[in-house]
Formats: C-alpha cells, sequence, structure tokens
C-alpha cells in the first residue's frame, strides 16, 4: 500500500472537538480514489494529514499512524513528502508562487528549489508544457491568466517534482465545463502514468467515470467506501452526504415508481443498455 491512515482523529489548535474521528484507508499503488461528502465533512484535512502538512504545519492533536511507502510518515523530511505526495489546492490562485513572472520559470520554480540540474529542468518543462498544452501561454505572467489557465499551470507545477501520489482537492470548482474537461483530460494521463491519486470532487458523474473506489465523509467519518460501482449506485449515501450519478438518480426515481433493475447503471451507456434489456440486465 502506498498510503496507509490507521485510525486517525485530528483536533484542529485551540479547538475543544475533534474533526477527524478514527479514520482508516490505505491506496494501492497506481489506483484512482474519489472523496465525495458535504462542506466541513473533513475532506480538506484527510488531504492535510496525507501530505504531512497536519501536524507539521497545523499542530493540535493527531493520533493514529499514517505509512507512506511503508514508511511512518513522521520519518520523512519535509522536502522528501513534497517529492512523493502532489497536492494541488481548491484555488490555484493560492497555488502560484508569485515570484516567477512568466510561465515557463513558473514550471521550473519548484525544480530549481530542490536543486534539479538544468537539464533535466529544461527536458521536464518540456515535456509539462507539451502535456499541458501551456505553448501559447509560456511568456505569460502567471497572474495574467484564466482560471482554468492557472489551475493547469498549477497542476503543471505540481507534477514537476514527480510525485508518485497526487491529491486533486476541488480542482474544477472554480472552472467552467470545458477547462473542467481538460483538468479531466490530464487525470486520465496521470492514472495512465501509473500515479495514485485522490480526488477530492463535487461533480460526482466524473469520479464515477474516472475513479476505482470511492469514500463517503461526513462529519469526520468514512461511512461508505468500496468500488466506484458498489458505492455509487448505493442510494443509501444519500443520507450521509454523498451522491449519485445523473443516471443513476434517474434509474434510482423509475425504481420507486416500479420499474426493477438487477443493479442500477453508473452512466448514461450503461442505463441506455439496461432499459433496452428491460431493466433487469
Ligand atoms: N485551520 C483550521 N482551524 C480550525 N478548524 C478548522 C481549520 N480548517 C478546517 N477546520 C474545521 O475542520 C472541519 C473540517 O473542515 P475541512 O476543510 O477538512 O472539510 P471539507 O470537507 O474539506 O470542507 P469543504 O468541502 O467545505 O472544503 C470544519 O468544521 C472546519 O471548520
Amino acid at each position: 500500500m502506498i498510503v496507509s491512515l490507521k485510525n486517525i482523529s485530528y483536533r484542529y489548535p485551540l479547538e475543544k472537538e475533534s474533526v477527524i474521528h478514527n479514520v482508516s484507508f490505505s491506496f494501492e499503488k497506481g489506483k484512482v480514489y474519489g472523496m465525495l461528502g458535504e462542506n466541513e465533512a473533513g475532506k480538506t484535512s484527510i488531504c492535510n494529514i496525507i501530505r504531512g502538512f497536519i501536524p507539521n504545519f497545523f499542530q493540535g492533536e493527531l493520533t493514529g499512524e499514517v505509512f507512506i511507502k511503508g514508511k511512518a510518515i513522521s520519518e520523512y523530511t519535509v522536502g522528501e513528502l513534497s517529492s512523493i505526495v502532489g497536492y494541488s489546492f481548491q484555488n490555484p490562485f493560492t497555488q502560484i508562487s508569485g515570484v516567477k513572472e512568466t510561465v515557463e520559470e513558473e514550471l521550473a520554480y519548484g525544480m530549481e528549489n530542490l536543486g534539479v540540474s538544468p537539464e533535466k529542468m529544461r527536458r521536464k518543462v518540456d515535456e509539462l508544457i507539451e502535456l499541458f498544452h501551456l505553448q501559447p501561454l509560456v511568456n505569460k505572467n502567471p497572474y495574467e491568466l484564466s482560471g482554468g489557465q492557472k489551475q493547469r499551470v498549477a497542476l503543471a507545477s505540481m507534477l514537476s517534482l514527480e510525485p508518485e501520489v497526487v491529491i486533486l482537492d476541488e480542482p474544477t470548482s472554480q472552472l467552467d465545463p470545458k477547462s473542467t474537461e481538460d483538468i479531466f483530460e490530464i487525470v486520465q494521463i496521470l492514472k495512465e502514468q501509473g500515479k495514485t491519486i485522490l480526488l477530492v470532487e463535487h461533480k460526482v458523474d466524473l469520479l464515477a467515470q474516472y475513479c476505482d473506489e470511492i469514500f463517503v465523509m461526513q462529519k469526520g467519518e468514512i461511512k461508505f467506501s468500496g468500488k466506484t460501482e458498489d458505492v455509487l449506485t448505493n442510494p443509501e449515501i444519500l443520507q450521509f452526504g454523498g451522491q449519485l450519478p445523473q443516471a443513476t438518480l434517474f434509474c434510482l426515481k423509475m425504481q420507486e415508481r416500479g420499474k426493477q433493475f438487477a443493479k442500477l447503471p453508473l452512466s448514461v451507456d450503461e442505463a441506455v443498455s439496461v432499459l433496452r434489456n428491460g431493466g433487469l440486465a
């Protein structure tokens, strides 16, 4: 397991109540995990625990154990951790370094800080420009970009350090449908590269399409976890802050009106094929 959390509970400094309660899960290398849950469920806190930001920056009270690649997270330096676990924020604005004047320089910034050789840096920057379609933007100031462009640059910068685990915390919450599609294209590429990905995202239809497994969190606890096709077709998740894909919801409504399904479908294509077969396939 590349990431393991065992019985994690956490209380922020100066707060009376814990916000994470006895959470345990593991990530298998190369799989894509989706995390769903209403606001304040504790999703970002969990991300911050996996990347060591809690307790390195937010102290408070953390109990339980976190292992990254089989080693206790406390045995890694901050630098070592940041090159294994990459994290992308909800708001790309906060992720732009603010000290570089062009997109190209921004892409090299993280590598510069880690002392990567100029040749390797050049190769990596070129690769990222190509992968993220950034050619038209290379000489622009990162602050002059649109939200979607900023998010692409922020993601590319994070990936310059070649993390094995990639955490995307609501990467599309401020993006229009086209930019959202661009980000998910990148998720697909990362998936093909064998990265282990945690995707915190409210767009459940996209989670259904890309994730191997899903967690549903509520009030600091994991209420459901398992294979995407099992969790996202389980109407019980609706009572715990989870959502169902549109096609699943549609078939659930039909089921409530008497149509029978052996198993609720996860996507529109699946729904069409099940309905063509009369519903019970
Ligand atoms: N720095 C902090 N200090 C104190 N409490 C915090 C801090 N950050 C988050 N919290 C609290 O921890 C709880 C979980 O917040 P968290 O941001 O992890 O949830 P979330 O599921 O990511 O929410 P959202 O979807 O709104 O981003 C909330 O009650 C929040 O108010």
